[in-house]
């Protein structure tokens, strides 16, 4: 089997069965049926993502390099994604970069809060000081 043969959503769904379990992740076919039996972390939760998009569930249990290294190995083929299918699952490395951004934008929502704190106290200061200076003259 070439590891560039392509395959669309629903052939991959015909392979659900724990005899022929395709899987996809991040947009690579992984015939996964040899390993089923030999997954640490049980057949069951293969078998709930067996001929489907389990970038997120793989992806969610934080698998080690060793896992990556058996993945590159049960490797057949890649999606090929067609029209009306679904949008390829966020990575690990898109939700990294989501919540860095959203931290960004919550720092910089706070340094903007505290800095216009800073205008408003130092013009509230100028105000009172030329009134004083109004009331002195
Ligand atoms: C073909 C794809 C997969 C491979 C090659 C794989 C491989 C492994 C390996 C080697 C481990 C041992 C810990 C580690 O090295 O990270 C592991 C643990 C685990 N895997 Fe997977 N896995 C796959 C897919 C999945 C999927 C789709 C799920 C769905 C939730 C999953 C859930 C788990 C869980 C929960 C553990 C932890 C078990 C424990 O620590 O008791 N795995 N997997």
């Amino acid at each position: 089997m070439s590891a560039d043969k392509e395959y669309t959503y629903a052939q991959i769904a015909e392979h659900s069965a724990k005899k022929d379990l395709f899987l996809v992740i991040h947009d690579k076919v992984y015939d996964t049926t040899s390993f089923v039996d030999e997954h640490p972390g049980g057949e069951e939760v293969l078998l709930d993502v067996g001929g489907q998009d389990a970038t997120e569930a793989f992806e969610d249990v934080g698998h080690s390099d060793e896992a990556r290294e058996i993945l590159e190995g049960l490797l057949i083929g890649k999606l090929k994604r067609q029209e009306g299918d679904p949008k390829p699952k966020i990575t690990t490395t898109t939700s990294a970069a989501t919540s860095a951004n959203n931290a960004a934008g919550l720092g910089f929502g706070i340094w903007a809060i505290i800095f216009s704190g800073f205008i408003l106290a130092y013009g509230a200061y100028r105000y009172s000081q030329y009134q004083e200076a109004g009331v002195k003259i």
